[in-house]
């Protein structure tokens, strides 16, 4: 691991001695980091002493450089661990702000620079002012909005300062670009963190003491936790200490990380220096703790407005992705945009739709080799490919300037990383469309992602995320409630920029009448004699005018409808008869896209709905009211003209038959691949026998497969939707199965639904960019262990019960390893049902009510008390 040479222990080492304990240590790291980096700042000797330390009980300190006047120490424990020691201040130091000198500095004006060395004509508001401030040698707190030109803040001081600026980075990406976009300029610039490799890590810890460095990007774990670098540093004349993404250092903020705690003391260890704190976010509290912890007094921040005027905010729900992302990138066909998915699977699989649809996209996530990552983002930046979807992994740093389009597939978790994520489209200033495709599911799946985070971040979590939560599903201006949660005032009526300002903008109308011909229409379809099977397709496209355009997601038996108002003849409708029904060429005062919008808006406010297995329609509760002659005034239907979007001729639609199966929110619970592979064979086995694919087997019967992984016969019978008959399949589906676990490498017992988990761990390390994403499933324990204890007639009720349950809510509520933990330790109140895994607190208040009772009565048939301890689970009766 080290390996010392002979040169690197020059005489500048050995002012480095051996000191008493001292119980000011503030920071812990491994020892074995320090051995790793100490040749530097520490002689042979200490190093010998140091190994020995390693395994013994007694606690040391290196330190003293009484060159910088200052002593620095380092501590190693019996746990190998070292800590840093709080200085001494310096004796002719100047501790306040407020009797600092500037900095020593050329006299180069800014805008010299700004023009010779940035290439920019002007400054960005705010920009001058705060360039101005930091010359002066005052700190600075600057929350500018993503794309504000921040970096430039302390760039342009760096380059006239005769000190070096240090800049405290998460992003170990970002940090590579900018260094890499300021060596373009002449700029010398460097960067440090773990990534770097020993030598480069040695050559630029010289040229920074010898000054030749005039900004050096650094990770806040290799700042905080390196001593050598201390002892760079303190060598160093450090002019300006700027910290990026400062809201990481609140713990109210979205994006707490606990090193950049520390970065208070760090800044006190060079009080001449100047401090710049920059984010993008903040909040009113986060500014508040940012102040607190970096001492920078109010009358020193910098706060532009958080409003984004060129980006329209809109938020829909998401009741068919594919269709929606579909339909809205038609609507922005050729536009360079991101989308935002929750999970790694979620992005490929997508991904791949995309691409199977003609849309250039690549994926970005963690799970991702870097090289394909950083080939992904380069073609996305290079305009070679349309668009990226990605997880949250992707962004931070990205300057591409022409970003049309942000999607969030999912909701994000907070307003904060909303906002964050939005802020990368539009930067040119141009106007580019945020849409949110927003679910309540996504808050169960946000709330499990926080109930595995840090408790003590639990409760602020929980409140970050609520707010979000009715934000989305608010109908007031967007813009107003976001900028109120900056703590910034809005005081315009109406913003013209959000779906609920358009909205409100446009005079509602009562569509009863047309609502009630669709809806009849549906009915007497549907009680035909020759009700007809719709395919499992969706409709989408854009419904164009001058002014407007529409994204279009309509399943496809609504086309039928549409057609058959229409008077339509085509040789469907006759041979079903449709023509002759009542309903037939009722719908002629508008156009089909005046129905396509018309049916849009109908569907949208869930008056009728589609079953995700045959793709048949059905009017909903609320579709049955209206659709009576004796409709109470309550209950008649407002929504938008058709006028609205000009469609007086058939020539501004733009709709295409562009069809696929539909695809529900629980597909993703599922092996997506193995569904594919499975739904091949349906096809091929329906191909053969000349049936419908459908009635070889339902489509949830396939997603079942792909979630249990049956192996055996009498595994592939529990399948729901395998009677007797459809066994006869069990030949052409186990094989299948079999070889893609056997390929896969997994056993069906150990699989399970994948979880979220947090990237708490990651803010223990240095943060690289992808590692900031919702993390992979954990699948460490397998149920396994418990299938030798469960009582299977208890696990067999419970997942009867949570068939029905899903059915109703139309997606899953606990996995296999859930109802086998219930039915292994038999959790009979809420307090021991909350603690079964999988479960959580969302899930007892919603569940509890519904699964008690079996689990009470299970007991008290078998005489089963519950099981509080997991590691005593009892064998089943
Ligand atoms: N004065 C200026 N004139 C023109 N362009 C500028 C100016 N200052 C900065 N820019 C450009 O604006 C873009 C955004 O700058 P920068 O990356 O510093 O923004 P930021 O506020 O740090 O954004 P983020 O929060 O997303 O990181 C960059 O392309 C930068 O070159």
């Amino acid at each position: 691991m080290f390996r010392p040479t002979a040169p690197r222990f020059g005489k500048r080492t050995n002012r480095l001695s051996l000191k008493e304990r001292c119980e000011n240590c503030v920071i812990v790291i491994p020892l074995k980091t320090v051995v790793a980096r100490l040749p530097l700042s520490v002689s042979k000797n200490h190093l010998r002493r140091f190994r020995q330390t390693r395994s013994c009980e007694c606690r040391w300190h290196i330190g003293g450089d009484p060159k910088t006047h200052h002593t620095l120490n380092y501590v190693a424990t019996s746990n190998f661990q070292v800590g840093f020691l709080k200085r001494k201040p310096k004796k002719n130091g100047c501790l306040s702000p407020e009797t600092r000198q500037p900095p020593s500095q050329t006299n180069t004006p800014s805008l010299e620079i700004l023009r010779n060395i940035f290439g920019h004509e002007k400054f960005l508001p705010f920009q001058e002012d705060i360039i101005e401030h930091i010359l002066q040698g005052k700190d600075a707190l600057v929350v500018l909005p993503t794309g504000g030109g921040k970096s430039l803040c302390y760039q342009l001081p760096a380059c006239t300062f005769n000190g070096l600026t240090v800049v405290v980075s998460p992003l170990i990406a970002l940090m590579q670009d900018q260094v890499m976009q300021l060596q373009r300029r002449e700029i010398r610039a460097a960067f440090l963190n773990h990534t770097v490799e020993e030598e480069d890590y040695i050559t630029t810890m010289q040229e920074v003491r010898s000054g030749e460095i005039k900004l050096l990007y650094i990770a806040p774990e290799t700042l905080v936790q390196r001593p050598e670098i201390h002892v760079m540093l303190h060598d160093s004349n450090v002019a300006c200490l700027a910290i990026d993404e400062a809201h990481c250092v609140s713990q109210w903020g979205h994006d707490f990380r606990p090193t950049y705690r520390e970065l208070g003391w760090v800044r006190e260890q060079f009080p001449d220096a100047v401090c710049i704190a920059l984010t993008a976010t903040a909040t009113p509290q986060v500014r508040a703790d940012i102040t607190e912890s970096l001492n920078i007094p109010e009358d020193n921040h910098f706060i532009d407005s958080f409003n984004r005027e060129n980006l329209f905010l809109s938020v829909e729900s998401r009741f068919e992705l594919l269709g929606q992302t579909l339909a809205f990138l038609k609507k922005h066909a050729n536009e360079s945009g991101i989308i935002y998915c929750q999970r790694r699977k979620h992005v490929d699989w997508l991904c791949e739709q995309l691409g199977t649809h003609g849309i250039s996209s690549l994926p970005y996530h963690a799970g991702l080799n870097p090289e394909v990552r950083k080939q992904n983002q380069d073609a996305f930046i290079n305009g070679n490919i349309d668009v990226i979807v990605a997880t949250i992994a992707f962004g931070m740093g990205i300057d591409k300037p022409d970003v049309r389009v942000v999607l969030h597939a999912w909701l994000p978790k907070d307003m904060e990383s909303y906002y964050q994520e939005i802020g990368r489209s539009g930067r040119d200033g141009e106007r580019a469309e945020c849409l949110l495709l927003f679910s309540l599911d996504d808050e169960d799946t946000i709330t499990e992602f926080i109930d595995d985070g840090h408790p003590s971040q639990r409760e602020h979590r929980i409140e970050s995320l609520q707010k979000f939560i009715a934000w989305a599903n608010s109908t007031e201006c967007r813009r107003e409630e976001l900028l109120t949660y900056f703590g910034e005032e809005y005081a315009t009526q109406n913003c013209g920029m959000c779906d609920n300002c358009r909205k409100a903008k446009a005079e509602q109308v009562d569509l009863t009448t047309s609502a009630q011909k669709f809806l009849s229409c549906l009915y007497w379809v549907n009680e035909s004699n020759t009700k007809e099977v719709f395919d499992e397709a969706y409709l989408i496209g854009t419904l164009r005018s001058e002014n407007t355009c529409i994204s279009i997601c309509l399943p496809a038996g609504a086309l039928y409808i549409i057609d058959i108002l229409r008077g339509e003849t085509q040789e469907k409708i006759i041979k079903n008869k449709h023509h002759e029904l009542s309903t037939w060429e009722i719908g002629m005062e508008y156009s089909k896209a005046q129905w396509y919008y018309l049916a849009l808006q109908f569907f949208q406010y869930n008056l009728f709905e589609c079953d995700a297995q045959d793709g048949s329609l059905h009017l909903t509760d609320k579709g049955r009211k209206i659709n009576t002659k004796t409709i109470a005034p309550d209950d008649r239907f407002w929504g938008f003209p058709v006028d609205l979007v000009d469609m007086d001729s058939e020539n501004s639609i733009t709709v295409e038959l562009n069809t696929y199966e539909s695809a529900s929110d629980e597909q993703y619970e599922y092996d997506s691949v193995l569904f594919e592979k499975l739904r091949h064979k349906r096809s091929s086995i329906a191909e053969e026998d000349e049936i419908k694919a459908s009635q070889v087997l339902p489509r949830d019967s396939l997603k079942e497969m792909a979630t249990q992984l049956p192996q055996t016969a009498e595994e592939f019978n529990q399948i729901r939707g395998i009677g007797k008959v459809k066994m006869k399949y069990a030949d052409d589906f186990l094989p299948i199965i079999r070889a893609y676990c056997e390929e896969q490498g997994v056993d069906s017992t150990e699989r399970e639904t994948e979880e979220l988990n947090t990237s708490e761990s990651a803010q223990e390390h240095e943060i690289d960019s992808v590692e900031n994403e919702t993390e992979e499933p954990n699948t460490s324990e397998s149920a396994s262990e418990e299938s030798n204890t469960y009582a299977p007639e208890l696990f067999e009720q419970l997942r009867d019960k949570c068939r029905i349950v899903a059915k109703t809510e139309q997606r899953r509520i606990f996995n296999e390893r859930t109802l086998k933990e219930m039915a292994t330790y038999f959790p009979q109140t809420e307090e021991s049902f909350i603690k079964i895994y999988g479960v959580g607190p969302k899930k007892t208040e919603r569940y509890a009510k519904v699964f008690l009772p079996i689990i009470q009565n299970y007991c008290k048939k078998h005489g089963v008390e519950s099981v509080e301890n997991e590691t005593e689970a009892p064998k089943y009766i």
